[in-house]
Order: structure tokens, then sequence, then C-alpha cells
């Protein structure tokens, strides 16, 4: 190398450190000096040093003492602190980035409803996925989001997702022969099982023969030349159909395991409600597969479901970052601000759901969502307004024939192995797997 390059070279380095260090001072000179006061003046306070989340998260936590539903100040251990402090809204940090959080169903009515326009996807939340998301429409923005949420939403309504329940059905009673096998093996009446992982390997499958019929081969190629969408999918670049397919697959599976294996521990601490639910299953079944017009009728099984989700809400975090000054309620955000809704919170506020909020109670969904709590957006698992869950509908099917096929054959007891620690990682998922125990049903 000669002298000229070698000198260009370290022109070059210098620029990227110089870069580097610059960017990191005028983010803290922002902060500490512009940001704070301007939050502080309105009342919205906040930690004075950022919590380090990743070691939080990944490293040296105990498991909890006992199994309690009360998991705020063991997965969030700072917001329980910053709430109890400074209130539903506050000031925190993700790594070095300064951030508003919320639990107040009203301000959070304004960000994704009212004031939608205002907010992007941050990416505090790439942080986690996007290797596994890339470009697809969970991390997308502006027109393009808008144009991959036309052409995918339509795939998730709801007749569309009648026809998937054969599909369900299919995959499950694969899974539920094998694990049959399984404990017939062992020579006894029952055996232990991680279904976590089980779930996972479900789910993959179920999303490979529903969402397949996104890529435009053979027979769909037919399907979607009688549609409008087709046109405007082949005019979609070919990394964006795979970004959408890695998307679909890895909501299915990352968000569904979580939820199914929590319901699993809720089955297994409240044999009575295993009992209604498996009592409800076998009445409505009668000993047959789910078809499309049973689903609606598993009723119990969709309380204990949304129960659940309130209890360990897959979706912990949901973050935005503001593109314009505006405002959230009386609130003034400013341009640049990350928001985060702390979902995990708000469903955990004995104000909204009362003294028994840290119990399982899946009766207080008798009458629906939006009366269960003292505020309609108390409950929000799969978010609201123009970005809400497209896979909500496809989620509460595939969740309602899977427990009920377990129902039909199983009964499920908590294993002495069972270690309860919720842990974020992106999503809220059980830390040490959910080890079961799975006794078939003899007279079924
Ligand atoms: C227990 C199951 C699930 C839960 C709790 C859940 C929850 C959520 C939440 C809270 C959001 C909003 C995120 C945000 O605004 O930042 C979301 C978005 C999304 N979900 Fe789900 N989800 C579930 C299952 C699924 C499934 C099975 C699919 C696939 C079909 C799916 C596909 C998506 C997509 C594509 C988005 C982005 C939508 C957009 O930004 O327009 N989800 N989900």
């Amino acid at each position: 190398m000669d002298v000229i390059s070698v000198l260009l070279v370290a022109l070059v380095l210098a620029f990227s450190v110089l870069w580097m260090v610059c960017s990191f001072l005028m983010r803290y000179y922002w902060v500490a000096s512009a940001l704070r006061p301007v939050m502080e003046k309105q009342g919205i306070r906040g930690s004075p040093n950022p919590p380090n989340p990743i070691f939080d998260v990944f490293y040296g936590k105990p498991d909890m003492k006992e199994i309690s539903h009360d998991i705020l100040p063991h997965v969030l251990p700072w917001a329980a602190q910053h709430i109890k402090f400074y209130g539903n809204v506050h000031l925190n940090w993700w790594l070095r980035e300064p951030r508003i959080v919320i639990s107040e169903p009203k301000i959070i009515w304004d960000l994704l409803m009212k004031k939608h326009k205002d907010f992007v996807k941050s990416h505090f939340i790439k942080v986690f996925s996007d290797d596994i998301f890339h470009k697809g429409l969970f991390h997308a923005n502006g027109e393009d989001w808008a144009r991959q949420r036309q052409i995918v939403a339509p795939r998730y309504y709801i007749d569309e997702v009648k026809a998937m329940v054969g599909a369900v059905n299919n995959a499950t009673s694969q899974v539920m022969a094998k694990w049959e096998a399984f404990v017939k093996d062992s020579g006894d009446v029952e055996r232990e099982l991680d279904v976590q992982v089980e779930f996972m390997n479900l789910n993959v499958d179920v999303v490979a023969r529903t969402t397949l019929g996104l890529i435009p081969f053979g027979i769909n190629v037919e399907r979607w030349k009688v549609r409008k969408q087709f046109n405007d999918l082949v005019h979609v670049r070919e990394d964006v159909i795979v970004a959408e397919l890695k998307t679909l697959y890895a909501t299915g599976f990352i968000s569904l395991a979580p939820l199914l294996s929590f319901t699993m521990l809720m089955l297994a601490l409240y044999p009575d409600w295993q009992e209604k639910a498996r009592q409800e299953v076998d009445q409505v079944l009668d000993g047959e597969v789910v078809s499309p017009k049973d689903v609606s009728k598993l009723t119990t099984i969709e309380m204990i479901l949304r129960e659940t989700l309130r209890l360990y809400p897959t979706m912990p975090l949901i973050a935005r970052v503001c593109i314009k000054d505006t405002m959230l309620g009386d609130v003034f955000i400013p341009k640049g601000l990350g928001v985060s809704v702390n979902v995990v919170a708000l469903h955990h506020d004995r104000d909204l759901w009362g003294d028994d909020v840290n119990e399982f109670n899946p009766s207080r969904f008798k009458n629906g969502t939006a009366t269960a709590a003292k505020h309609p957006m108390a409950f929000m698992p799969f978010a609201y307004g123009v970005r809400t869950c497209i896979g909500r509908a496809f989620s509460e099917m595939q969740c309602k024939i899977i427990i009920a096929n377990i129902l039909q054959r199983f009964e499920v007891k908590l294993s002495p192995n069972y270690r309860h620690h919720p842990v974020i990682t992106g999503p809220l998922i059980p830390k040490h797997g959910m080890p079961v125990i799975l006794k078939p049903r003899r007279n079924f």
C-alpha cells in the first residue's frame, strides 16, 4: 500500500470515530440539556440513569420465589419502580435512548388511534428482531407499510381464517398422536413433556400449511389471478415477498408458542377451570374434531386464553418514535422522542382491573373484552388502531383448536420441574420452558 492509500484509510477511520463520538455526545447533550427539562416542565419525570435492560434480560436474575402472576416487578423491575414514584407516564431509557413510557389508556388511545400519523415503528424493536423480520410488514413504515398491509391483511380476514381450520386440525392431530405415543412408550400412565418446544414446532407446521398459500406457485397463481391483489404482488420485489413470509413465520411461531405455554400453566394450576373447559369441549365436539362452526362455541377456552394473555401478554411493549412535534393527551412530545406502551403494566393495573388484578379469573371476560376492565383499552394484547395485529383472528382460532384437542385427549398437571421465570426477550416467554405432566384420558 502506498503512502496516499494509507493516509486515505487513516482519514476515513478518523472520520468514522469522530462521527461516532459526536453522535454519542449529541444524543447525551440533547437528552441532558434539552429533552429532560422539556419533559420535567410538564411534570413528566423519570430515572436519572439508564438501566441495563440487556443485563436484566439475559443474565443473573433468579427465578420468581413462588408462582405469582404479579410479574411486573420481575420482568420490568425499573418500570414497577418508576410507576410507583413517577406515575403511569414517565421517562425511561432504552440503552442510551430516552423514551416516554405509558400505561395510561387515554394516552395510549391518542398514540395508537388519534395521533398515529405522528409516529412510526421504532428501531428499538429492530434491535431484537431485524434479522428475523427483515423488511416485512411488522417493521415497515409509510407508504411501504400501507402497500404491504393491503396485500397481506386480507389473507387473515375472518372468512379466510375459517378456511384454515382444517389445516390447523390436521397439524394438531399429528402432534396429539405423537404425545400419546410418547406417554405410552414410557410404560407409565403419565409423562412429563416440555410443551413450549412442541408448540414452537407445531406452529411452524401450521404456518407452513396456512401461509404458503401466499406464495404465487401452482394453484395459488390461479387463485391470485382472479384477485386484484395479485397485480400488486407481482410488482413487489422478490425480497419483500421473502420478508413477508419471514414475518408471518416468525410472528406465528414466536408469539403463539408462549401464549399456548402459559395457557398450559394456567390449566395445570387451576384444575377447576381445566375441568370446566374440558366439559365444554366434550359437549361441543362430542369426540369429533373442531369444525369452523364449533370455534365460536368454545367460550370457556376463549376466556381462559384472554385471561392468560392479560396476565402474560405475549407482546409486552409496543414501541414507536415521534416524527413530528405533537401532543399525547396534555403531554407535549417533541420530534425524535421514543414512546413505549407498557402492556404488562396496563394489564396489571389495580385501578383498572380491581383488587383481584393478579388472580387468574377468566370470568372477567364473560361479556367480552370491552367491559372486562374500567376502560375498554385496558386490555390490548393485539394492540389497537391501524397497526393492530393482522393475525388476531387466526391466533384465537388456532389456540382454541390446539387447547381443545389437548383437553379432549389429556389431563394436564404441573411438573415439579417447572420453574417460574417469565422473561422478556422481545416476546414474553417462560425462560425455562413449560414442562407439564400429560396423562392421556382413558375414556376417550
Ligand atoms: C398470541 C399471538 C399474537 C399476539 C399477542 C400478537 C400481538 C401483536 C401486536 C401487539 C402487534 C402490534 C405491534 C406494534 O404495533 O408494534 C402485532 C402486529 C402484527 N402481528 Fe401479531 N400477534 C400475534 C400473532 C400473530 C400471528 C399468528 C401473525 C401472523 C399471521 C401475526 C402477524 C402480525 C403482523 C404482520 C403485525 C404487524 C402489523 C402492522 O404493523 O401493520 N401476529 N401483533
